[in-house]
């Protein structure tokens, strides 16, 4: 499991530590760990050519003892200092080991404009044959887009140089992963005594690299902001030897309708594949023909159409019993999809809405909704960023650069979990808990995929994991089954996948769990 704190929980807790600890300890203590892996990118020391962006905070103060460090060790480390005032005693010590400073009108001239926004053919000279930048600008203290030199400094960082970040990559949000404008792309990001949930959330993450964290003996911590679950926190329930099909659990799935019909079998595929004991499914007859012929280990009910103004429930005793609902895969938006939405949301077991049934929930006057949601069993939403824009009726755009603010607003005022996908997948309980995906690919952005993510998590829900496990834990193997479809052997470059290749890899992605 990884731990993200939030900004002012890190303070607080290094506050505590510093006032038992000799002043400058801590810093010590960063600085030592970032010069590590600084070395160890770097390979060998002597020679190698070294950049340090500092700002006016702390963070520049860790730069500048980092880069000391090295420069004892033979690398030649230049400081570019983007403030007036940096670090003093962290720009002694640089100093004394022998660190060249590029002072901060010498860099203001460098920066300097030239044609258009390209960084100036002067900084661009001023930094050729850089190995490694070391970016020192902003850390947990960074607020808003980059000011001053920050920015055209961060534009002018020659490419083929690999950047380490100090804590958190520079014009990243630490307490929430949003980029305002220009933010620093870091391969490595050293951070220290605790993740900070911009370091797992998009577009922060992306930005992030891999992320290192550094003990500085940070204890008395609170409940983190975001956890991301590592492999091997993924428990999903094995079945005991004198299990039957119907204490494994089963699920129901109402999914397709008059216009489409692939996202039903994808959705009943990755139950079948999510370790219930059986799936049932239910809709129209062309859809249920569909099912039964690819997936033949179904319980398949044919819903009937209802006659045009007849609004009576749909019976679901009909389809049979089971422990946990999928809704809305394909379904329609229609009334016949309004009135499945409603029929398993009044029923006593855990209910997944997913695509087509979002919307609906999204249309019905907000007392409704309300009064649907308000039940005792568990209920996990699972939308993309354009199905969440319209429940929370806010833009798209915002909702992906602010997935954290949005992910919790939802959860907490419809008072279910929710699960945003998209690049980063956020699970938030209406409590305020966060999980964060690692695993997945780019690939995984393909029509189709999002309808087998609903399957694996009903299944889940149908085997008593709560609704934050099963949100987490079906992100997670999803992610696994995606990249092991797009990479099925080792050294292999990632590839195109389809849903039906995600699909395909999810007994494998089940086995890396072991
Ligand atoms: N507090 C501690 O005990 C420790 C802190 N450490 C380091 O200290 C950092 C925090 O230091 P600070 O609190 O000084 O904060 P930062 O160094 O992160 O940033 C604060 C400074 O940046 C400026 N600034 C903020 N946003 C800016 C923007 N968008 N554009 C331009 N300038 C901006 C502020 O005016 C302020 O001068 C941590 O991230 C970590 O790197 C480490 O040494 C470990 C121990
Ligand atoms: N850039 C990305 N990186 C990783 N995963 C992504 C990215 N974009 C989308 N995904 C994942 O792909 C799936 C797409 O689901 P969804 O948007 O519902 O598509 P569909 O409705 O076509 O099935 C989700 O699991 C989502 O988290
Ligand atoms: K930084």
């Amino acid at each position: 499991m990884r731990y993200a704190h939030a900004v002012d929980e890190v303070r607080a807790a290094e506050a505590a530590l510093m006032a038992r600890l000799p002043e400058g300890t801590l810093m010590q203590r960063a600085a030592a760990g970032l010069a590590a892996v600084c070395a160890q990118l770097l390979g060998g020391l002597y020679g190698s050519r070294v950049l340090l962006l500092v700002g006016s905070g702390d963070n520049g103060g860790d730069a500048l003892y980092a880069g000391a460090r090295l420069a004892r060790r033979g690398a030649h480390v230049t400081a570019a200092l983007a403030a007036q005032k940096t670090h003093p005693e962290g720009l002694a010590d640089f100093r004394a080991a022998g660190g060249r400073v590029l002072d901060y009108a010498r860099l203001e001239s460098l920066l300097s404009p030239g044609e258009g926004s390209a960084p100036s053919s002067a900084a661009r000279r001023a930094f050729e044959g850089t190995d490694l930048v070391i970016d020192g600008l902003t850390g947990i203290g960074g607020r808003g887009a980059l000011r001053g030199l920050y920015g055209a400094l961060v534009r002018a960082l020659p490419e083929e140089a690999a950047v380490v970040a100090c804590d958190i990559p520079s014009g990243v949000d630490a307490d929430t992963g949003e980029v305002a404008d220009t933010a620093v792309r870091a391969d490595v990001t050293v951070t220290f005594g605790t993740l900070k949930p911009g370091l797992l959330i998009d577009p922060g993450a992306a930005h992030a690299g891999v992320v290192e964290l550094v003990d500085i003996g940070l204890t008395g911590l609170p409940e983190p902001a975001v956890i991301a679950p590592a492999t091997a926190d993924v428990r999903p329930p094995r079945p005991e030897a004198e299990t039957d099909k119907y204490r494994r659990g089963v699920v129901g799935v109402i999914a397709g309708g008059a216009r489409f019909t692939g996202a039903a079998l994808l959705s009943v595929g990755a139950a079948l594949r999510g370790g219930a004991g059986m799936v049932r499914f239910a809709s129209a007859a062309r859809v249920v023909a569909l099912v039964d012929a690819r997936w033949p280990e179904t319980v398949t009910t044919v819903l009937p159409e209802a006659a045009p103004g007849d609004d009576t429930e749909p019976d679901l005793d009909a389809v049979g019993r089971v422990q946990a609902w999928v809704v809305g895969p394909g379904l329609g938006v229609d009334a016949r999809g309004e009135r499945l939405v409603k029929a398993t949301l009044r029923s006593e077991v855990p209910v997944l809405v997913d695509a087509d049934g979002l919307t609906v929930l999204a249309g019905l006057p907000a007392g409704v909704r309300r009064a649907l949601l308000d039940r005792r069993a568990p209920t996990l939403l699972t939308p993309h960023a354009g199905e969440l824009s319209r429940l929370l009726n806010v833009g798209r755009d915002q909702i992906e650069a602010r997935r954290l603010v949005h992910v919790r607003a939802a959860a907490a005022g419809l008072g279910v979990t929710v699960l945003l996908k998209g690049s980063t997948t956020l699970v938030a309980d209406p409590g305020g808990q966060v999980r964060a995906n690692l695993t997945g690919t780019p690939w995984l952005a393909t029509a189709g995929s999002g309808d087998v993510l609903s399957g694996l998590a009903g299944a889940l829900l149908a085997q008593g994991v709560d609704a934050a496990d099963a949100g987490a834990w079906a992100a997670h193997l999803h992610g696994l089954a995606a990249r092991i479809a797009a990479a099925p052997r080792r050294g292999l470059a990632p590839a195109p996948i389809t849903a039906e290749d995600v699909l395909a890899a999810l007994p494998e992605a089940f086995a890396q769990l072991s």
